[in-house]
């Protein structure tokens, strides 16, 4: 083991102590020593800006109006999704109120397991306190650990015009970027997304935080390039089917509306599945093997659906002609499917092998803490 890695542990193992008495799903650190170490997410931004409320729909099925109702969130929330072989991460959502100064808020071990910083800034106030308190995060995270993404969601932009979303982007855009000059970090690399609850934009830029936390990515967008130039499609994207992310595509460019499109046609078939589909009442998801769905639209294109593992499925748009030969399309996805296992399994065994890693270690601080 490294030194870093020895000093984290205990790091670690110091702060899971003094957090001893948090709630089920609220911060508590031992996990990260016995198992799995998952890639963090961390939702961040001023008081209402809207944190809370991206998790609960995103994650939870939650619906826009719900979250009216939503109470500040006064600690720091952490949940698991690992829904699918692919989407492992774990999100922290952040209580707004948040004190880089405060001594008992160790920002250093936080930032250093981070894979993605995400700072959300409520379009429809004034953002002025929000961008310095954008600079200061990413200063700090950055010193800490300069490997995170970082990514700023100009959120709530519902209430805005298209040419009003636009003026906003731009303008946050230069200032946060002038501050960063203006303190010589022009090498932080700032992303940034307009995003609403109310429409699928949340879906569409948590898509692209999450993509760049998978390692396998080229992989996948390879495999899904081969797929369409072999059989006739159009556009392809591998979802999440529970929180509707999409974790690939093929290369060519993403329409908002294609997009769109294939949220609505999982909606559909979970909806119907749940219905009348579910032969055990108790089945988790009412998604399986047999999962499959094939939607005509009016523009001669076809909309084609198949689970692809027990949490991702593939849809994809062809032409009418081209579906003609769904022979052809069901064997390339036969095989397609058969590489996403392969990658699969071999993630398997890495994330077995880490485990057993990481256990031994926690039986060898536990052993050296009771000497
Ligand atoms: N119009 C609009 N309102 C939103 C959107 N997202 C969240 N809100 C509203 O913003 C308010 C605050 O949302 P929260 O999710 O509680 O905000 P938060 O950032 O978690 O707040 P703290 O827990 O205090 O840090 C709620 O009333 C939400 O309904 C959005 O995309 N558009």
């Amino acid at each position: 083991m490294s030194t870093d890695e020895e000093y984290e542990e205990d790091e670690l193992q110091a702060l899971s102590e003094t957090e001893g008495e948090c709630e089920d799903g609220v911060l508590q650190f031992s996990d990260s020593l016995t198992g799995e170490v998952k890639p963090r997410i961390l939702l961040m931004g001023l008081r209402r800006s809207g944190k809370s409320s991206i998790q609960k729909v995103v994650f939870h099925k939650m619906s826009p109006n719900e979250t009216l109702f939503l109470e500040s969130t006064n600690k720091i929330c952490r949940e698991d999704v690992s829904s699918s072989s692919f989407i492992s991460f774990q999100i922290w959502d952040f209580p707004g109120q948040i004190d880089f100064f405060d001594p008992t808020f160790d920002y250093e071990i936080i930032f250093r397991g981070t894979g993605a910083l995400i700072f959300v800034i409520d379009s429809q106030d004034d953002y002025v306190e929000a961008l310095s308190r954008l600079h200061l995060t990413v200063t700090r995270a950055y010193t800490v650990n300069p490997d995170i993404n970082f990514e700023v969601f100009i959120h709530k932009v519902d209430g805005l015009s298209d040419e009003h979303k636009i003026e906003k982007q731009r303008d946050i855009h230069k200032r946060a970027n002038d501050d960063l000059n203006d303190a010589g970090l022009e090498r932080i690399v700032l992303s940034f997304y307009l995003t609403s609850i109310y429409d699928h934009s949340i879906f569409e830029a948590f898509s692209k935080v999450a993509q760049k936390l998978i390692p396998q990515l080229p992989t996948l967008e390879n495999l899904l390039n081969i797929f369409i130039s072999n059989s006739g499609v159009e556009k392809a994207f591998l979802f999440d089917v529970v929180s509707k992310i999409y974790i690939a595509t093929d290369s060519s460019p993403v329409d908002m509306q294609t997009y769109e499109l294939s949220c609505d046609m999982i909606d559909v078939v979970m909806d119907i599945s749940s219905i009348y589909g579910l032969a055990n009442s108790e089945a988790a998801l009412p998604y399986d093997k047999e999962s499959t769905a094939i939607i005509h639209l009016n523009n001669s294109t076809v909309m084609y659906l198949r689970e692809v593992t027990k949490f991702l499925a593939m849809v994809c748009f062809l032409p009418k002609d081209s579906f003609g030969r769904k022979g052809l399309i069901d064997y390339n996805f036969h095989c397609f499917r058969k590489a996403i296992e392969e990658v699969f399994d071999v993630r398997v065994k890495v994330q077995q092998n880490r485990k057993l890693l990481g256990q031994r270690r926690w039986s060898k601080l536990t052993a050296a803490n009771t000497r």
